[in-house]
């Protein structure tokens, strides 16, 4: 038998070939042609035609194999776990049976275990109260074949969750459908149908007591922007369905943001059949070999396609800057994330990079593009000279645009998030980076170490909220890992520089703000009526007994009481509610509520930095994170 071998990740791999190199005496003047190849097709080519280099690269693809027995086992596994109410236990069976069942198309036992398994796993979701989980499940059942003589179950089921979640409307269609199914459904008895439909009729006549409530969530909470990715990616090292599953599991979480439910179907069906189209066999050799966003680099240029590519050369690379089509927008001038274009034009600072940045880069481009060529993804070629010719031509084209991606990802990707929370020690919850994924609009938006805007995973779909009063036509600020109340000047400066190559020019870093221990606790700026300067006071309670106050910038002298009786009387409310989230991890909408209207008011009467700002902002984040991707869950999805 063959031992094993050691995966080697590219990491590794780099290291090798350059040791390599360096043993033969090649190494410098391999970089120093390396650095002077003025495109990424070159940089590929010279990799490619590097015999240590192309001799070293060599993906291992890695198959996991589906198996109906296994994934049947599994599934009676998690009903014994049903029946005895473990549902938890019941889950994980179920999730397990997911990943291991074949699409429904390679499934030649009578009834889908991929169906039967997601419909379990609803009724699972449903006793465990996640009933937006309960529904995404039920629907994937139906996506991949629910024998039809069960149907009627996954309509009632559904109709139930519905209700729990006060989707008045969405619970009536559902159970007049469940009706309909129950009618068509075989192997059930004339009485066992008459008494479903009167149980049926009952749930109706709850729904039609519920009122027509609109989404008054979007009032307190200030979304500014929701995106699903264009593309999103796990680090999960478990194969193949694992995206899938995940996906299953965790988008659509936010029930409370209308925007989320229809698309993400579409966007699950095309995640499906991509992977089972060039990815499915290939992610368990990416996490192995730790590609990162390689695996992003690698799937962008998957779903693209080979043709379309191809065709599209000459515009992707001189594109008109006049005709916005070509830049990745629709018909109507609409930015179009969907679009590779728009991905391909995110910007890669690759001017700016040197050798020994790129070096790396273009190895891992060579080791993804060498896991495609092993996939159906290139056409056939003879072994014709011409054709050998065109073969070398088209990888360094394709591998040209993964190096691309490579450069561009660091500088435009965004991490999909969890909270993993810890109840009995809220302050030791941990934030836990899951995967990445790009959404296009969301990479247009630039950093402040003071931002405007707050992202949270909903699943993949990323939500964006303000976490503070954004004027009309103000540019939206997002902060990229260096916040002004944490992080020293120099050290978010050099971050940035890093990996984002830009001087931040913030007001956090112009003005120099103190770190959040030491933004000073005994003073209140207020804004001044005339010039928008510091008005200095005390404590609110001294303020309060003062009669007029001078400005720090203009001298201008005036009495600020109405503002501070504005900031004074949220006062109380505000603290109780911070308290409430710290130390409760009670994140209702009520306390949320008070939250926002404190930052509103605050922010509008009085300069950053402030304390009160920052540690109201950050309870306001906390309310997002726990409604956000987090688990346990807290059971805030019910509350009213
Ligand atoms: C995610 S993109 C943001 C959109 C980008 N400005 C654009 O026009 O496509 C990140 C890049 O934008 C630029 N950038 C972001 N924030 C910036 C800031 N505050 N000042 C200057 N450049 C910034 C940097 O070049 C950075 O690498």
């Amino acid at each position: 038998m063959q031992e094993s071998e050691a995966v080697t990740t590219t990491e590794t791999l780099v290291v090798n070939i350059e040791n390599v190199l360096k043993h033969s005496g090649k190494w410098e003047d391999f970089l120093e042609s390396f650095g002077s190849q003025s495109s990424d097709f070159d940089r590929i080519h010279l990799l490619l035609n590097t015999k240590e280099v192309d001799e070293l690269i060599v993906p291992k693809l890695i198959k996991e194999g589906k198996s109906v027995l296994k994934a049947e086992s599994l599934r009676a596994i998690g009903n014994q776990h049903f029946k005895l109410a473990h549902y938890e236990k019941a889950l994980e069976c179920y999730s397990q049976a997911i990943c291991l069942a074949p699409a429904p198309e390679n499934d030649s036992s009578n009834s889908s275990v991929l169906a039967l398994s997601f419909g379990n796993r609803s009724a699972a979701f449903f006793h465990l109260k996640q009933f937006t989980l309960c529904l995404q499940d039920i629907e994937n059942a139906l996506e991949v074949g629910f024998p039809t003589g069960s149907v009627y179950k996954l309509l009632d089921r559904k109709g139930k969750c519905c209700l729990f979640l006060k989707r008045k409307h969405e619970a009536i269609e559902a159970f007049e459908q469940a009706k309909l199914s129950l009618e068509e459904s075989m192997g059930i008895q004339d009485k066992g149908k008459e008494d479903m439909r009167s149980l049926i009729n009952q749930f109706i006549k709850k729904c039609q007591t519920l009122s027509d409530v609109s989404n008054t969530a979007e009032k307190v909470e200030m979304y500014v922007h929701t995106e699903i990715p264009s593309l999103p990616v796990y680090n999960s090292k478990i194969p193949c369905a694992a995206d899938f599953v995940q996906l299953a599991m965790m988008r659509g979480e936010a029930e409370d943001c209308m925007q989320l439910g229809p698309s993400s179907k579409a966007c699950r069906k095309a995640a499906w059949e991509l992977y089972h189209a060039v990815e499915c066999s290939v992610v368990k050799t990416l996490h192995e070999a730790d590609v990162r966003l390689g695996h992003l680099a690698y799937k962008m240029v998957a779903k693209a396609g080979f043709d379309y590519l191809l065709r599209e050369r000459e515009n992707l690379e001189h594109p008109n800057q006049q005709d916005l089509s070509l830049l990745g927008c629709d018909q109507n001038g609409v930015y179009d994330s969907e679009n590779y274009a728009t991905m391909y034009h995110l910007v890669n600072h690759s001017e700016k990079r040197s050798p020994k940045d790129l070096w790396p880069r273009a190895v891992n481009a060579v080791f993804l593009l060498k896991s495609l060529m092993q996939m159906s993804f290139f056409p056939p070629y003879t072994e014709d000279e011409g054709e050998a010719q065109k073969r070398t031509h088209d990888a360094c084209y394709i591998g040209g645009h993964i190096l691309r991606h490579l450069q561009m990802l660091p500088c435009n990707a965004h991490e999909v998030s969890e909270m993993q929370v810890n109840i009995q020690e809220p302050s030791q919850s941990q934030t836990l980076e899951i995967g990445s994924a790009i959404y296009p609009v969301l990479s247009l938006i630039n950093h402040s170490c003071d931002p405007s805007v707050v992202r949270h995973s909903y699943g993949d779909v990323c939500i964006v909220r303000s976490i503070r009063n954004i004027s009309k036509g103000e540019e939206l600020l997002d902060n990229y890992g260096a916040l002004y109340p944490v992080m020293e000047y120099p050290v978010r400066q050099k971050h940035l520089k890093k990996q984002y190559f830009f001087d931040c020019q913030c007001e956090a870093c112009i003005k120099n703000w103190p770190l959040y221990v030491d933004i000073p606790k005994d003073v209140i700026n207020f804004y001044c009526e005339r010039c928008h300067g510091c008005v200095p006071v005390p404590s609110l309670g001294q303020a309060r007994q003062m009669e007029s106050m001078a400005c720090k910038e203009c001298g201008h002298h005036q009495n600020i009481r109405g503002q501070i009786l504005k900031v004074g009387g949220l006062e109380e409310g505000y603290q109780e509610a911070l308290h409430k989230v710290i130390f409760g991890l009670d994140v209702s909408r009520d306390t949320l509520a008070r939250l926002v209207q404190y930052l509103r008011v605050v922010d509008k009467h009085v300069h950053r930095p402030f304390s009160s700002h920052n540690d109201c902002q950050e309870a306001i984040k906390m309310c997002y994170a726990y409604k956000a991707n987090a688990f346990p869950r807290l059971k805030i999805s019910e509350q009213k």
